[in-house]
């Protein structure tokens, strides 16, 4: 069973682990079966579960639901949950909805945002509530960001978002997600703070990987992101096994072979 300290130890080590999303139990035993290290039901089920086009509209209600789909036909991986949209923004909420997806299955909630959530953090982690942290492009912030774009290119937004990852990490996160940043500074972030980082559109040097599964099943309509590989269909164009494609993501990442420069940001 992957715990919190086997990330840690994968970090000390320089051993890159995976993480990836997961919304119900067919697919969670088939990344059972693949040993993938690590699982988040992430809030993106908003988009590719219940087809609407940010995260906003998701629930806890929801999320509790899929967690305890997904926590059910899995023995193997770190079971991450977000807290969707809203649902931590008074102290008091982030509490009772941690314990939502905590009793539903998760070993961690997942936060976006920066220094502002370090109340919470630490409250969480003095009750027994381990959190990880999202920064970067964080998607429940859409309609502030006016789209889905790069975080922390210029000098002083990097700066920030290092402050950031060190003071949540301070004040008690057991992990960080960075997504859709430089890939510069998602390694001097991964430097900086003693606790695994995970990464989306932020390079190679992250301790850690995530990506959407509908993703890296090829299954995506639209523009496809910079970050995202195919690991179902082969260069030949013929095709693996859903098991295979985890199997072969989990390879890869291990190996340090994804990602590679194609799929980050400059
Ligand atoms: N299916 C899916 N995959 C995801 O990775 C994902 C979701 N849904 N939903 C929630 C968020 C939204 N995400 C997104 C969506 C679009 C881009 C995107 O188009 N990025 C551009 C960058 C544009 C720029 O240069 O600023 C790219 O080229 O990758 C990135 C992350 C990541 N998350
Ligand atoms: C893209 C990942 C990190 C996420 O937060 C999600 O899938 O909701
Ligand atoms: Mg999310």
């Amino acid at each position: 069973m992957t715990t919190l300290s086997t990330l840690n130890n994968f970090k000390k080590n320089g051993t890159k682990f995976t993480c990836l999303t997961c919304y119900d139990a067919m697919f969670a035993r088939m990344m059972d079966n693949a040993e993938i290290d690590s699982i988040l039901i992430g809030d993106s089920l908003g988009m590719v579960v219940q087809g609407h086009s940010s995260t906003v509209p998701v629930t806890v209600a929801d999320m509790a639901y899929h967690t305890a789909n997904v926590a059910r036909s899995n023995q193997h991986a770190l079971i991450i949950a977000d807290l969707p949209f809203m649902s931590y923004s008074t102290l008091e909420d982030a509490i009772n909805n941690s314990r939502t997806l905590m009793q539903a299955g998760a070993h961690v909630v997942k936060l976006e945002g920066g220094a502002a959530l370090c109340n919470i953090v630490s409250t969480l982690a003095k009750a027994g509530t381990p959190s990880c942290v999202h920064l970067g492009l964080t998607p429940q912030s859409v309609n502030v960001f006016g789209g889905y774009k790069v975080q922390g290119r210029a000098e002083d937004a990097a700066a920030l978002l290092l402050q950031d990852a060190k003071a949540v990490a301070e004040a008690g996160a057991a992990l960080l997600v960075l997504e859709c940043v430089p890939a510069a500074l998602a390694k001097a972030v991964t430097e900086a703070v003693a606790i695994p980082v995970i990464g989306i559109g932020a390079g190679a040097d992250t301790d850690g990987q995530v990506l959407v599964m509908h993703d890296m099943l090829g299954l995506r309509h639209g523009r496809v992101p910079r970050f995202v590989h195919d690991f179902l269909t082969d260069d030949n164009n013929r095709e693996r096994s859903i098991e295979g494609a985890f199997r072969l993501y989990q390879e890869q990442v291990r190996a340090g072979e994804f990602p590679r420069a194609e799929h980050q940001f400059d």
